[in-house]
């Protein structure tokens, strides 16, 4: 793991020894406070730019393009809404995804199926444990963003996300993001409107750089990726993990995110 990870900055395969401990402490801190925490240069740079060149003719010939316009709640309607409620404005989205079932051999995958990564990542989230799941699609995707593409505003499914940036763009492409936009008992519908009319001055932008582990609480904080500009496309990686062993996602899950079942 060492080809791989900063290990001496980021001790993180040393689980129980007071540096990890301390890292853990860091990183429970950022997220309180934050929302967000990040592990710059996690992935030795030079590798995360080899991971993306290797993937990039992937992403030509056989990712899948993901296309659509959607609101905040990638929902229809929601009931107590009226279907009017600006809360409920649609914007278009647009990038590429290749599951991790395309890219077997990727040091993603051997990040992803490491154990301590995944003890890191639930003492941060304050979980006794965390599990990969057992889908072989969903558990790791990459998404490429070339120019004009941009993934919009979203709240996740999940309370925390985890992704690691393999290539920045030219311009654009950053990640704009408000903590705590809702709770698990208040909407907070009117605010989520007036964020989505640019009037939210709390909306952060955050410029990460490659081999960026960023973790953020993707569930209650608005997020969006802004749209890329110039050659160079914006690389990234998503690892999804539970707290329950063996999450698969359904058939028709799969053939909606990924235009696949299998
Ligand atoms: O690309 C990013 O920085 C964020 C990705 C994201 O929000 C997601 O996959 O849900
Ligand atoms: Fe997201």
């Amino acid at each position: 793991m060492r080809d791989i990870l900063d290990l001496e900055t980021f001790p993180i395969d040393r689980p129980g020894t007071p540096e990890w401990e301390a890292l853990v402490a860091r990183c429970r801190t950022d997220l309180a406070e934050q929302g967000m925490f990040n592990l710059d240069g996690l992935m030795h740079p030079t590798v995360a730019a080899q991971e993306a060149l290797d993937m990039a003719s992937q992403f030509d010939t056989e990712a899948f393009l993901h296309e659509r316009e959607h609101n905040i709640y990638f929902l229809k309607s929601l009931p107590d809404l009226p279907a009017d409620h600006p809360a409920l404005t649609r914007f278009r989205t647009s990038n590429r995804t290749l599951c991790a079932d395309q890219i077997p051999h990727s040091a993603l995958i051997q990040l992803y199926e490491w154990p301590e990564f995944a003890q890191f990542l639930a003492a941060t989230m304050d979980m006794p444990k965390l599990y990969p799941m057992q889908d072989h699609m969903a558990r790791v995707n990459v998404m490429s963003y070339d120019a004009g593409q941009t993934l919009n505003w979203h709240f996740d499914r999940s309370e925390f996300t985890t992704t690691l940036l393999l290539q920045s763009p030219d311009h654009g492409g950053a990640f704009e993001y408000r903590t705590d936009l809702r709770s698990k008992d208040d909407p907070n519908y009117d605010g989520v409107a007036q964020m989505l009319q640019v009037q939210d001055d709390q909306v952060q932008s955050l410029t990460l750089s490659p081999g960026t582990l960023n973790v953020f609480r993707g569930r209650n904080t608005a997020h969006r990726v802004t749209t890329v500009q110039g050659e160079t496309s914006r690389v990234i990686a998503v690892f999804s993990y539970f707290e329950q062993p063996d999450v698969t996602f359904s058939p028709e899950e799969r053939q909606g995110f990924y235009g696949r079942a299998e």
